[in-house]
């Protein structure tokens, strides 16, 4: 498989350590071909023993990778870029960013370099092939688009959109994984209300969750179309789901992805 390429993550914390774990995982790659660097590496001592090569100098992991995965918070990208600028090689290296609120205008712009970058927008379930990834770029040729996404496919679902849609799929998406865990959890506590025992209503409410969310994928359906099959005349369905949206569930999701993206727009700052 043409991503069979050495691959730096500079950043391991949750999303770079799943990324990386998603992709041995799908057997893409071996640790040994996956550099993860953090400041601190003491955290990273187990993944060294599974195999991976650990280092907090992202200069030397740059030099030895083809692909460099950027996961670091976006206070804190400026500073990892004046430590990899001297070592990027336009010709060599792929440059990935999941970094949120940042361009791939903004890192070249910082960099002074005209390298290829492609954003991906991935979410924690890329550790159990799971991710929903958006992909995007505005300088990257074909192959190297193609690329990204082929490393994505193996941990998950990929979606190619525009750039300047990402910190939207950054609200969707990324945050989204906490946005459902929450209303999963808030599901489990109305189940314990309701006389079951703690263990048992997180798993009856994952599983119920994981049902509704299949229905709509592997049927190609519309929610309103599966609720209108659950919502019997003068039912409990529809006497509790009105009392959800009388109390503004919908809204409350509405609202929040948009908090979240208006958040995510400004989380970079340039200077
Ligand atoms: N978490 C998520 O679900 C998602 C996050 N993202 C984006 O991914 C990025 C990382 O997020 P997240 O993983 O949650 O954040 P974390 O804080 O968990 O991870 C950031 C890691 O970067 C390391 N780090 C900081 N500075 C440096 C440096 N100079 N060189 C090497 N490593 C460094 C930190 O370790 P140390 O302090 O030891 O250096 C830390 O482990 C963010 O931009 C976020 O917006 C995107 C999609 C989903
Ligand atoms: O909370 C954050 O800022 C990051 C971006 C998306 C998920 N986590």
């Amino acid at each position: 498989m043409s991503t069979q390429k050495n691959i730096a993550i500079l950043g391991s914390g949750n999303i770079g350590l799943a990324l990386a774990k998603g992709l041995v995982k799908a057997g893409i790659y071996q640790p040994h071909q996956i550099t993860l660097t953090r400041r601190n590496v003491a955290p990273l001592a187990y993944l060294a023993e599974e195999g991976y090569k650990i280092t907090d100098d992202n200069e030397k992991a740059t030099s030895k990778a083809h692909i460099v995965v950027l996961a670091i918070l976006p206070q804190q990208l400026n500073k990892l870029l004046d430590e990899i600028k001297e070592g990027i090689k336009p010709k060599k290296h792929l440059l990935i960013s999941v970094v949120s609120g940042v361009s791939c205008a903004d890192i070249r712009q910082y960099l002074d370099i005209d390298v290829p970058v492609v954003r991906a927008m991935p979410n924690t379930a890329i550790a159990i092939g799971q991710s929903m990834t958006c992909i995007g770029s505005d300088n990257a040729d074909k192959s190297s688009i193609a690329l990204v996404k082929e490393l994505f496919d193996t941990v998950g679902v990929t979606i190619p959109i525009n750039e300047e849609l990402m910190t939207s799929a950054t609200a969707l998406c990324a945050c989204g994984i906490a946005f459902f865990l929450r209303s999963i959890r808030a599901a489990s506590q109305g189940g314990t209300e309701i006389g079951f025992h703690a263990p048992d209503a997180l798993k009856m409410a994952a599983q119920t969750a994981k049902g509704a969310a299949d229905l709509l994928l592997q049927l190609a359906s519309h929610p309103e179309s599966e609720i209108d099959k659950v919502t019997s005349p003068k039912g409990c369905t529809i006497a509790g789901l009105n009392e959800m949206e009388h109390n503004g569930f919908s809204s409350a999701m509405i609202k929040g992805i948009k908090m979240s993206a208006d958040i995510a727009a400004v989380l970079y700052k340039k200077d």
